[in-house]
């Protein structure tokens, strides 16, 4: 197990045989690169005044990935929420890696917190050539997921299903070094997150849980909430694992063909992974986003979030708005 004040490598290097400790080191090494760029934010601009065309920081992250993970001999293919379709890398490697190289975008203008997620899966079929259905895996399959953030401190937060840990960035050191570990999210709580500007579109069981929330203690709740929103799920998942809560991008009217605003692979299943590992619970509204089969790779989902007797409260409350009218049968 994992101590306070071990290295990310020392950590690594006792990970199980079969672990892609290897492919860990890479993607936290590039996490590194990212974080400078995030650091130097405008001055970039500046420094680069040769006339070279500026590229976005989603772009640049996604390279930095790609460019550190592509000769890993245990690595088979990458796909990323910033490219079309697979990246294909060594023939014989055991895993596949997804990711979202800059998550919460819209955050980086106004300098709040961003950061990285990532997942890792074992490559089904060593024997054929590569597919898109490779990748089409559902999240219980994942062997390694996590996130960085990049904000006051940049942070790694990960599992390779042995608890959370997570590992802070020693700067001078350029390495990451285990701040707390085993991390757990409280059962109860008294805070969600949710976009509340978009509640003229949701579906009643969220609407009824937020209205029962807002009712504070002078509804059936008791007592009463606070509400964040940050507009970055790992910022958010960060708060959650850090003091407890509820996140929540729920399907809404807006946009009734898709299944929500995140994504099922890079986003949705790296997080619930860790969310469950912690001890709380991660929906759709109707079943553990885990056991989703994704028929494609840029799929989005519903996600609800946190701690598990509020997560337990909305599945209820999803699971009764499903349940058949009788009155419509008479
Ligand atoms: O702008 P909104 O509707 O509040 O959406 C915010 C959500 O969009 C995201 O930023 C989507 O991720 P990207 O920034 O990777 O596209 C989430 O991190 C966040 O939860
Ligand atoms: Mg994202
Ligand atoms: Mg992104």
């Amino acid at each position: 197990m994992v101590a306070v004040g071990d290295s990310f490598d020392s950590y690594l290097s006792k990970a199980k045989k079969d672990a892609p400790a290897a492919i860990l080191r890479q993607v936290a090494r590039a996490c590194i690169d990212i974080n400078d760029l995030v650091q130097q934010g405008a001055l970039a601009d500046i420094i680069n005044v040769q006339g070279e065309v500026q590229q976005k920081l989603d772009i640049l992250s996604n390279d930095a990935i790609l460019d550190a993970c592509r000769d890993e001999p245990t690595l088979s293919g990458m796909c990323s929420e910033e490219n079309e379709s697979f990246y294909p890398t060594n023939k014989s490697g055991k895993y596949l890696l997804l990711f979202d190289p800059l998550d919460g975008s819209s955050n980086i203008d106004v300098n709040v917190s961003i950061g990285t997620i990532f997942s890792i899966v074992p490559r089904p079929n060593t024997k054929r050539a590569l597919t898109t259905s490779d990748f089409l895996q559902v999240g219980t399959e994942q062997v390694a997921a996590g996130y960085v953030i990049y904000g006051p401190q940049t942070i790694l937060v990960m599992t390779m299903g042995d608890g959370v840990h997570m590992f802070t960035l020693d700067v001078a050191r350029k390495c990451f070094v285990c701040t707390r570990h085993d991390v757990k999210i409280a059962a109860d709580t008294k805070e969600f997150a949710i976009n509340m500007s978009n509640m003229r579109h949701w579906d009643a069981p969220v609407r009824k849980y937020v209205d029962e929330c807002l009712l504070g203690a002078q509804g059936i709740r008791g007592k009463d909430f606070n509400m964040r929103w940050i507009a970055a799920m790992v910022t958010e998942v960060h708060r959650l694992l850090t003091r407890g809560g509820v996140f929540m991008y729920p399907w809404d009217r807006r946009y009734p063909e898709k299944a929500g605003r995140l994504r099922l692979l890079y986003e949705a299943n790296p997080m619930s992974f860790l969310i469950e590992q912690a001890g709380g619970a991660s929906i759709n509204g109707y079943q553990r986003i885990v056991t989703i089969r994704p028929s494609e790779l840029h799929q989005r989902v519903s996600v609800i979030l946190g701690a598990k007797n509020e997560i337990d409260r909305l599945a209820k409350y999803h699971a009764e708005a499903a349940k058949p009218n009788p009155l419509a049968r008479m």
